[in-house]
């Protein structure tokens, strides 16, 4: 059995970036950003005013008067020259017309038809946001994922479509001849497929497709039929069928098709029968089949690898530290991935195990918001440990 880290070490050398496509900014959302977006032009493209109130030139003292001589606003500039002893009206983002220097707002000034006089106590401004302030043309969005106000500088960018990573395409297959789906009429001996809806779930909110293929039976027929209805994918999934008994029959139909292994079994609580390879030029990701197995490797590789694929790079889900809130035995030859809960605490937060933790209670994956990260061969440890947790 290899370790978690040298697992996932494998699992990203099946996978490299995926190709680009063009999206309209309005569908750019959580898609990762390709290349750098490029500013077509500065922002703002001209000194503009940052109040409303009246641009005039110099420093002027209270008392001071002018005369109006025009108005800007947003999106209309005054196109003549402000002289010593004049004022434009201006508005908030009109440009400040030549020769003026400052807006004084228009709560500091007196105003009669078209004569201002400055009041005591007034700000000494200037309220004029300088040409590029914000970013100057040629500025670059590096690439990462796109978040809303990112996508807000690539509109000021003028860049009205974006080049990003194309969404990998997740094939998920779930095994087993006990498995039917939510809603049919499962039969004395069966359960209910869940575990594809989650896989699913947490693929697309990473940003791939994720495309359910039909449950393979546990036959080498069946599998052998539904593997290869993963024309498209990027990254096939299957769940369950991946451990030691007769009709665990994933590896076996997997390599007849010639899928070459990177690796079977870790040294994983919960997830010791993972398997990874490729299948015919696919990388191919084998869970275990147990529910919090199949989503606990979910986390730590599934993902990781959809990342690497969108081109973010090839990294460990980001851990954070806690304090153990309970004393806890030691661990096995696994590293165990504890089901676990967070409470405030005075620094780090604190961090509680459930009691039960086998691999079949999705009730407990639910009330979970963390795994608690316990490495293998660990002794036993006292409340108040700092540990590694992974949020889920
Ligand atoms: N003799 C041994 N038996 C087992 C070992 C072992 O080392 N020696 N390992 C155990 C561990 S650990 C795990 S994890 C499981 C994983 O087995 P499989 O990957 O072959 O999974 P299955 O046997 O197909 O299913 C296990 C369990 O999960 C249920 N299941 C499967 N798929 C789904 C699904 N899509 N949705 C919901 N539930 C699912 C299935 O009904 C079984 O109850 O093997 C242990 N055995
Ligand atoms: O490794 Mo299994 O995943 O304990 O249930």
């Amino acid at each position: 059995m290899i370790t978690v880290d040298e697992a996932l070490a494998r699992c990203f050398a099946l996978v490299s970036p995926l190709g680009t496509e063009t999206v309209s900014l309005r569908h750019a959302a959580g898609r990762v950003l390709a290349h750098p977006a490029i500013a077509r032009r500065d922002q703002p493209p001209f000194a503009a005013s940052a109040m409303d109130g009246y641009a005039l030139q110099g420093d002027p003292a209270p008392g001071d008067s002018f005369t109006l001589i025009g108005e800007a606003g947003a999106g209309h500039a005054f196109r003549g020259q402000v002289g010593p002893g004049q004022a434009v009206r201006i508005f908030t983002g009109a440009p400040i017309p030549d020769g003026a220097t400052r807006v004084v707002i228009q709560e500091d000034v007196d105003r009669h038809a078209d004569r201002i006089t400055l009041r005591a106590g007034a700000d000494s401004g200037p309220h004029i946001r300088p040409l590029g302030q914000d970013f100057r043309a040629g500025a670059m969005l590096t690439p990462r994922r796109l978040r809303p106000h990112d996508l807000a500088l690539v509109a000021a960018m003028n860049l009205p479509e974006v080049t990003v990573t194309r969404r990998p395409v997740v094939a998920i297959i779930a095994t087993g001849d006990e498995l039917v789906m939510p809603g049919e009429d499962p039969g004395p001996d069966q359960i209910i497929a869940s575990n594809a809806f989650a896989l699913a779930a947490m693929a697309e909110a990473e940003g791939a497709e994720a495309r359910l293929l039909p449950i393979a039976r546990d036959t080498e027929a069946e599998l052998f039929t539904v593997l290869s209805m993963t024309e498209g994918a990027d990254l096939i999934v299957t769940i369950g069928g991946a451990s030691v008994g007769d009709h665990d029959l994933v590896g076996r139909v997997a390599e007849s098709m010639g899928m070459e292994r990177a690796f079977y079994k870790i040294a994983m609580r919960p997830g010791k029968p993972l398997m990874a390879g490729r299948l015919r030029g696919v990388p191919m990701l084998g869970l275990p089949g147990n529910p919090v197995s199949s989503i606990v490797c979910g986390h730590l590789f599934l993902l990781p690898m959809i990342r690497a694929l969108l081109g973010l790079g090839e990294h460990p889900p980001a851990t954070r530290r806690a304090e153990l809130a309970c004393d806890l035995g030691p661990t096995g030859p696994r590293s165990h991935y504890m089901r676990a809960r967070l409470s405030p605490g005075t620094g780090l937060p604190r961090i509680t195990p459930f009691d039960r933790q086998d691999s079949a209670l999705i009730t407990i994956l639910t009330e979970a918001d963390s795994l608690l990260i316990r490495p293998a061969g660990d002794g036993p440890i006292a409340a108040g440990t700092e540990v590694d947790f992974l949020p889920i």
